[in-house]
């Protein structure tokens, strides 16, 4: 591979003491970034004079085949718990090893693109083979494009989310605008049906999936954080709240440090392509 200024192949016993994982560092005048092959997973992210955006937890591992706690993973061919119980939760691709098929710095504005693509050759997990591929955009903000071909012959359902971990200094008084008024499914409440009036805000453990949601939110914290999104119409805010977050290996008390706010198409607005049919979306972060 031909040397890149702005990219750096390392792994995650250089950057974080904990062997296991290949991570990509990328570093321009616009932002400083750390992407994980496994996933595709962008695990920090920090542009230049701003707040980091994202949250990875101290106590996360970084071992192949186990999903890392905090920064963008995808959830994907479904997202949450899947029906057979046996079955992981939050789909596959976030646990396998992705492909960098390109990177690339724009001379003009400085803003990388690194492409990334997954595979699935159709597996007792999930029978519908597929091809995934992920544009992440690194410069004043962080951006991300999906898209998913079925390469099966039968259709089939997928459902997925951008499942952002973004750092805060105190998750109680976070507020997350642009969801009044919004029906969504309450999961700590076996999946009953409500509608938010105002704000979102984190006293306790919130899990809620909100479907048809519009296209930004604002994280209101130091440094409000702002999200786009084209063709995600559901958002799922979640933390865990003290209590349960004791039990969770990788959170703690380290719950106050981060709230999720995931962008992208299940339950209601999941996906149903044909055989060979695409689909695509995207979503801009900002702090
Ligand atoms: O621990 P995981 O598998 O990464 O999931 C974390 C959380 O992810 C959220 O998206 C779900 O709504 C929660 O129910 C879940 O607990």
């Amino acid at each position: 591979m031909t040397e890149q200024a702005f990219l750096s192949h390392t792994n995650s016993e250089t950057l974080y003491g904990k062997p296991g994982l290949d991570l990509l560092v990328v570093e321009t005048r616009l932002c400083k970034a750390v992407v994980a092959l496994q996933g595709a997973q962008v695990l920090e992210f920090q542009a230049r004079d701003r707040a980091p955006l994202l949250w990875v937890s101290p106590l996360a591992t970084m071992e192949p085949g186990v999903a890392v706690r905090g920064g963008v993973p995808l959830c994907l061919p479904w997202f949450g718990e899947h029906a057979d119980p046996t079955k992981p939760k939050h789909g596959l691709v976030r646990n396998q090893l992705w492909q960098l098929q390109e990177s690339r710095q724009d001379d003009a504005s400085g803003e990388v693109a690194l492409q990334l693509q997954f595979e699935h050759p159709g597996d007792d997990l999930f029978p519908t083979p597929f091809i995934c591929t992920l544009r992440v955009t690194l410069g004043e903000s962080l951006g991300f494009e999906l898209a998913l071909e079925n390469r099966g012959d039968q259709p089939a359902a997928f459902s997925w989310a951008l499942h952002s971990y973004f750092a805060v200094d105190d998750v109680s008084t976070v507020k997350v605008g642009g969801l009044d008024g919004i029906e969504y499914l309450d999961k700590t409440l076996d999946f009953a049906r409500h509608r938010l009036s105002g704000e979102q805000t984190f006293s306790g453990e919130v899990d809620r999936v909100f479907e048809s949601a519009p296209g930004s939110q604002v994280i209101d914290t130091e440094q409000p954080i702002r999200t786009r999104s084209d063709n995600c119409h559901t958002v799922i805010t979640w933390n865990p709240g003290a209590e349960l977050a004791s039990t969770i290996n990788d959170i703690g008390e380290h719950y106050r440090n981060f709230v999720c706010v995931e962008h992208g198409n299940a339950f209601a607005n999941h996906w149903q392509l044909a055989a060979g049919e695409s689909a695509k979306a995207a979503l801009k972060l900002s702090r």
